[in-house]
């Protein structure tokens, strides 16, 4: 890199608008939405999506409720053509679906868009040619006014072809592409100019589509652009506007986002930002940052992994894990600070009166995308003890005391620390049965008991394996849990002191089953936790406190 970036690179320079709106404006509709998934997502792979793919994404397309759809660049070739013509004749396409395609402004490749096109219900040409400085100088070596000329020639083309074919409902499409890093007058000049020739009303609007062909500048930048030219584009009523943009600088979205607040009508993307290069903006991202603002984006995206899994079938390009809202990991929290108040936020939620969503750190509720909560918290060695409780939870039903979580956690960071993965449910049960649940070779094997006596004077007399010797043991106390006390003191000399104790039902009905949890303290003053699971409650509190004279 170098030391002075300026005697290579010059900044964007700022657009004159003192009097700019946008920034006090919010977002409070969606806007008309279309996918460049098959022509612009399309033209950026390595391997173009052939005839299969591209129909199981147009379907996908017409599944999440997109309804003006760009399907391909028909002159490109054979396999463009006829998969747009095929579909043109199919039923595949809704009724109040538009297909789009896309041509350069050439005779020739506008006469074979529109012959893709024949007998469509519905469809949209789009024109495109670059027009800013360094593509007239570099690409085209044209002055503006032969700029212009390609841009008019083409429009002419546009209107006599559609003219032909009288029984499809065209609308027309122009692109000054570039637009964002040309003169902003000679956009207008431009559009205005291929607006003349092809005369849209407020009834049948031309689709004016704004590119950030290459994001060049801030976002804000756009958003100025974009304003600029609706204060000066002639007939603004008769013009659809619509946003095009890139991702070069990351900021893709923002732009769309900006740039909707600067007037703009209609936005075009990608699901999940394929494109060109870094990408077009992600329409998956910009939709449902609308819905968290309480805007319906009237896209479905309900069934994200459906999107996600075909996205990537149809264009072998894997999705980040940590892309916006779809990504494996979005919805999932390793850190202990972050699982804790998660978990607190999913209580909270549930406690309160309302719907409105509010759990720390989850801006959106995954069950809103199809996806579940229990892949929400993982555990692996930045995990601390809230994220381990909700894991038992939600996969066993056990809701452990707070002080018995904090125990059960050191033993999961051992774990973790000791394998450096990622723990799932499986490998924390297996930590809590050989931690807390009886086993062979414990010193207190319970076999049955028994408990009589009257109230608060209870005689427990239980057969018990003790040290792998079968023996009867009894004891007597205030209740069950003091009777079984007493019982262990009696046959080792050791009394445990129950300072606290919980128990709680695991499912209902036939099938439910209890838990009870002991906290205790040694004789030398050390704190044991004992748990115990049984289908009887009184047992599973035997169980607890013999759980915590084994663990003494
Ligand atoms: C920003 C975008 O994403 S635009 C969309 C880009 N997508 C694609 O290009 C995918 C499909 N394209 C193709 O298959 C081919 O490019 C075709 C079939 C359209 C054209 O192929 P060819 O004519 O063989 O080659 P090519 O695309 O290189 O044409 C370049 C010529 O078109 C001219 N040209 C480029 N864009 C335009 C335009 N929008 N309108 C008119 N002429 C244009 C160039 O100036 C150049 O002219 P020159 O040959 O006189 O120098
Ligand atoms: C054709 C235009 C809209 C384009 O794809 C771009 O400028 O990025």
């Amino acid at each position: 890199m170098l030391r002075d970036p300026s005697t290579k690179y010059r900044p964007f320079p700022p657009i004159d608008l003192p009097d700019r709106q946008w920034p006090s404006r919010t977002i409070t509709q969606p806007p008309r939405w279309l996918s460049t998934d098959l022509r612009d997502g399309n033209q950026a792979l390595i391997d173009p999506m052939d005839a299969e793919k591209k129909t199981r994404f147009f379907d996908l397309l017409v599944r999440v409720g997109l309804k003006e759809i760009e399907v391909g660049f028909p002159a490109a070739g054979a396999t463009e053509f006829d998969f747009i013509s095929g579909l043109v004749t199919s039923d595949r396409v809704p009724d109040d679906v538009a297909i789009q395609v896309l041509t350069q402004s050439r005779r020739d490749l506008i006469e074979t868009s529109f012959a893709s096109l024949d007998g469509a219900h519905s469809a949209i040409v789009h024109l495109y040619n670059a027009v800013s400085p360094a593509w007239r100088r570099i690409v085209f070596g044209m002055t503006r006014d032969e700029v212009r000329g390609i841009a008019i020639d083409g429009a002419k083309v546009l209107r006599d072809e559609a003219a032909k074919r009288p029984h499809t409902k065209w609308q027309f499409e122009y692109s000054p592409e570039t637009f964002s890093t040309a003169e902003l007058d000679f956009s207008v000049e431009v559009c205005a100019a291929v607006m003349d020739i092809l005369r849209p009303t407020p009834q049948t609007p031309i689709i004016l589509n704004l590119p950030a062909t290459v994001e060049c500048a801030t976002p804000n930048v756009y958003a100025d652009q974009i304003e600029w030219f609706a204060r000066h584009i002639p007939n603004r009523d008769s013009v659809v506007i619509s946003l095009h943009t890139h991702n070069d600088r990351g900021t893709g979205v923002a732009a769309a986002e900006l740039g909707m607040m600067a007037g703009a009508d209609r936005v075009e993307g990608c699901l999940l930002g394929n494109g060109e290069r870094t990408g077009n903006c992600d329409l998956v991202t910009i939709a449902l940052n609308m819905y968290t603002q309480g805007i319906d984006p009237r896209l479905d995206l309900s069934d994200i992994d459906d999107v996600v899994k075909t996205v990537n079938y149809c264009t072998n390009i894997p999705i980040h894990p940590r892309t916006p809202y779809a990504g494996d990991l979005v919805f999932t929290a390793f850190s202990g600070s972050h699982q804790d108040a998660i978990k607190k936020g999913f209580a909270a939620q549930d406690a309160r009166n309302d719907d409105y969503w509010e759990v720390p750190y989850l801006p959106i509720d995954p069950a809103d995308l199809g996806r579940s909560y229990e892949a929400v918290i993982r555990v692996n060695s930045q995990s601390g003890k809230g994220g381990v409780a909700w894991v038992i939870e939600q996969d066993k039903g056990l809701k452990l005391p707070k002080r018995l979580q904090a125990d059960f956690s050191r033993h999961v960071q051992a774990l973790a620390d000791e394998t450096s993965r990622e723990l799932n449910a499986a490998d924390i049960w297996a930590r809590f049965e050989s931690t807390y649940l009886p086993r062979e070779r414990d010193r207190f094997v319970l076999r049955d008991y028994e408990e009589s006596g009257t109230a608060g004077q209870r005689v427990f007399v239980g057969n018990v394996a003790v040290d792998g010797e079968e023996r009867s043991i009894s004891g007597r106390g205030n209740g069950l849990i003091s009777g079984v006390i007493a019982a262990i003191a009696g046959s080792t000399g050791s009394v445990l002191d129950v300072i606290d104790y919980n128990e709680h039902a695991i499912g209902h009905g036939a099938d439910a089953q209890a838990a009870a949890y002991v906290e205790c303290r040694t004789p030398d003053g050390r704190t044991i936790f004992g748990v115990g699971l049984d289908t009887d409650i009184a047992t599973a509190s035997v169980r607890a406190v013999l759980s915590a004279a084994n663990r003494a």
